[in-house]
């Protein structure tokens, strides 16, 4: 509950972005004065009631010294945390630079610190860390073969900080991402859930290998793009021999470009500032009035 000061709290502002239309709400919370919480998160990413998104990115304050400039908190639109998010980790890296006027720094998320980069051809890149493949790091619920688990497809498990499960399919247009989505996210072999991806092998272009990829994300749902499930994916592929350590990812939204290299996979793409408002006192007090989220944000 607030104290007995009646002053407002100030106005909650954000940013709305974009990465090939995995659409995103960007709160700073540097300065301690908003905080997210699993109410907040739901109804705003709500695309009727709130502003509507596939994430939202949490911006938080690092240690003086720390060799990142902020550390960032993905939080799905249904409440949920992950661990990573690839094109959201491109938006924030881009906002990042315009505001120190520097090319390249280090952001810090769950899985790590991440190098990124303004490329000369305009493309943000960052490099996403080391896959990891040992079952106990997807997680999987049991030991297995993360190349090829035990399921029909025997689908790829990659974690690139936050779980995929990749389909190799024969045409990703007519994937089965409303039935086996859900199903594979919930699936008991995924302890903490899991992205699902659907990826069709296509001809090589300027000899490079292309992939052409559909997603269903862990609590977000069929989104446009994924930039750690085209990782994931690209690792999946190579691992099985599909196509080489490089390619270009094709997903609705557009295109990633990938490059599975030793000290971690490089994912590059566009970034889009959409608009920036203040969220009305009138809709937090709403988020505030559900017991949920009051009982939260008071802990
Ligand atoms: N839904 C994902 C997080 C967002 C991933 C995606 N938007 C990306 O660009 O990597 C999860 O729960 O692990």
């Amino acid at each position: 509950m607030r104290g007995m000061d009646q002053t407002p709290p100030p106005p909650l502002r954000f940013r709305k972005m974009h990465g090939l239309g995995n659409d995103f709400v960007v709160i700073d919370a540097r300065a301690g004065d908003a905080r997210v919480t699993p109410a907040l998160a739901r109804a705003l990413g709500d695309r009727h009631r709130g502003v509507g998104f596939d994430q939202l990115a949490e911006l938080l304050p690092v240690p003086e010294g720390d060799a990142a400039a902020l550390r960032i908190r993905f939080w799905n639109a249904d409440g949920s945390t992950a661990g990573a998010c690839g094109n959201a980790t491109r938006c924030v890296a881009s906002l990042a630079m315009a505001e120190t006027g520097a090319d390249a720094l280090i952001l810090r998320t769950e899985f790590g610190l991440l190098p990124a980069a303004r490329r000369a051809d305009g493309l943000i890149e960052v490099n996403m860390g080391v896959p990891a493949l040992d079952w106990t790091r997807i997680p999987l619920a049991e030991p297995a073969d993360t190349a090829a688990l035990p399921l029909p497809g025997a689908p790829g498990a990659v974690s690139m900080g936050n779980p995929h499960c990749v389909f190799f399919v024969p045409d990703a247009e007519d994937a089965p991402l409303l039935t086996d989505g859900p199903h594979y996210e919930h699936h008991p072999m995924f302890p903490e859930r899991t992205n699902v991806e659907f990826a069709e092998i296509l001809a090589p272009g300027d000899g490079v290998d292309r992939i052409r990829l559909r997603v269903w994300e862990r609590g977000a749902g069929v989104t446009l793009a994924c930039g750690s499930g085209a990782c994931a994916t690209v690792v999946a592929a190579a691992r099985r021999g599909l196509t080489g350590r490089r390619a270009e990812v094709v997903l609705d939204g557009g295109s990633l470009f990938i490059d599975w290299r030793e000290d971690g996979v490089r994912m590059a793409g566009p970034v889009a500032e959409v608009f920036e408002a203040a969220l009305s006192p009138a809709f937090l007090a709403l988020v505030e009035t559900g017991s949920e989220s009051a009982r939260e944000a008071a802990e």
